[in-house]
């Protein structure tokens, strides 16, 4: 235990006041002699939160030995260097508790210097802020569930527009760098519109889970994404993959859905859901854009559509650059027709 003349001097304190008070916060006061790095002072409520006794707390080791090992390193350095430079500080960590359990607390030290500018002692008071970490932490928690719910599909648990667009950006800017090709497969269910009026919204519904689902199952590249696009729509992105990997995968997802048919008796293809696809692979170049390589894919899709649906069809993409990076008036992508913008506003 510390002795009468190890505790805190408060001058003019002869009735006790100061250290009442001191005594009676949540806040735990203490004092360290800087020179000797010995505790000069812990207030008593130290016991009741942490369960270590007043007298074992004797030198800055044993402040630091009871610090979480994770936090200890990072904890002791800040407040030694903040200490040597003569600045006041705080710092947050786990504090250990005599049963082993951690309690976290902040330290705010205020540091005292003698006339020659030098650090003498360090005074400040510990404070239990347990219960505000754990409302940050459930409030984190929170935030990060909220944000991969603001990337999924309400119906279909699958990725959802945004999320795409997202990698999209991310994926078209690692392959310009890398110069690897990029596949991108644009699915639409056929005859979905017959199969709502017959089955009703729910059904249609169910469907719309089952072949996303299926669609996911048919990846197996730890980067592929596969994402509702809107509506019946579904979009596959494929980094690294060329192109005839690309329709291999395409062709993969077709006979799954038609070793699983999904019945739909308006359907002119074998009375079961099918779906046509447009594959598009492209190694991007400066100066073009992703929105121009979707709705070059997204013309294959028309395609596949005007062919007679159930198909798929895939084609290696080349954007061109836009007028004001080739020099001339060619327009930014001269592939695309308005064919594909007109079948999409059916
Ligand atoms: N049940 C359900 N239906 C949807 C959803 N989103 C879009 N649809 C329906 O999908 C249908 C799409 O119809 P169309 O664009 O004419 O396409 P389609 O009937 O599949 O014809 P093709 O694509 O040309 O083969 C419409 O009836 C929409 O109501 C959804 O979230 N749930």
């Amino acid at each position: 235990m510390f002795t009468e003349t190890q505790l805190l001097h408060l001058p003019h304190d002869n009735d006790g006041v100061y250290r009442t008070l001191l005594e009676s916060t949540k806040a735990i006061p203490w004092k360290i002699d800087w020179a000797t790095k010995r505790y000069v002072y812990v207030g008593p409520q130290i016991e009741a939160l942490l369960g270590w006794s007043v007298g074992t707390w004797v030198t800055v080791q044993d402040w630091a030995d009871r610090i979480h090992p994770e936090d200890r390193e990072q904890v002791v350095k800040h407040c030694v260097e903040l200490s040597i430079a003569g600045v006041d500080h705080e710092a947050d960590y786990r504090a250990l508790t005599a049963d082993q359990r951690y309690v976290w607390m902040r330290d705010t030290v205020h540091v005292l210097r003698n006339a020659q500018g030098e650090t003498e002692a360090l005074i400040g008071f510990m404070f239990d802020i347990s219960e505000r970490k754990i409302t940050e932490e459930k409030l984190l928690s929170l935030q990060r569930e909220l944000e991969v719910m603001s990337y999924k599909d309400g119906l279909t648990n699958i990725a959802n527009r945004r999320r795409f667009d997202d990698a999209m950006a991310q994926y078209w800017e690692r392959a310009m760098q890398t110069q690897h090709p990029l596949s991108l497969m644009v699915l639409d269910i056929d005859f979905f519109k017959q199969y709502n009026d017959y089955y009703g919204h729910v059904r249609g519904d169910q469907c719309l889970v089952d072949i996303a689902q299926m669609l996911a199952q048919t990846l197996d590249g730890p980067s592929d994404l596969v994402a509702r696009f809107g509506g019946e729509e579904f979009v596959v992105l494929l980094p690294e993959v060329p192109a005839h990997i690309a329709h291999q995968v395409a062709e993969r997802f077709m006979r799954q859905l038609k070793e699983h048919p999904i019945p739909h008796p308006g359907s002119p293809h074998g009375q079961r859901v099918t779906a046509s696809i447009g594959v598009g692979t492209i190694v991007p170049q400066s100066g073009t854009q992703s929105i121009d390589f979707i709705e070059a894919v997204d013309q294959q899709l028309y395609l596949a559509k005007k062919q007679g649906r159930n198909r798929v069809v895939s084609q290696s993409i080349e954007l061109s650059r836009p007028a004001f990076f080739a020099g001339d008036a060619t327009p930014a992508c001269p592939a695309l027709t308005t064919a594909a913008q007109s079948w999409r506003q059916r």
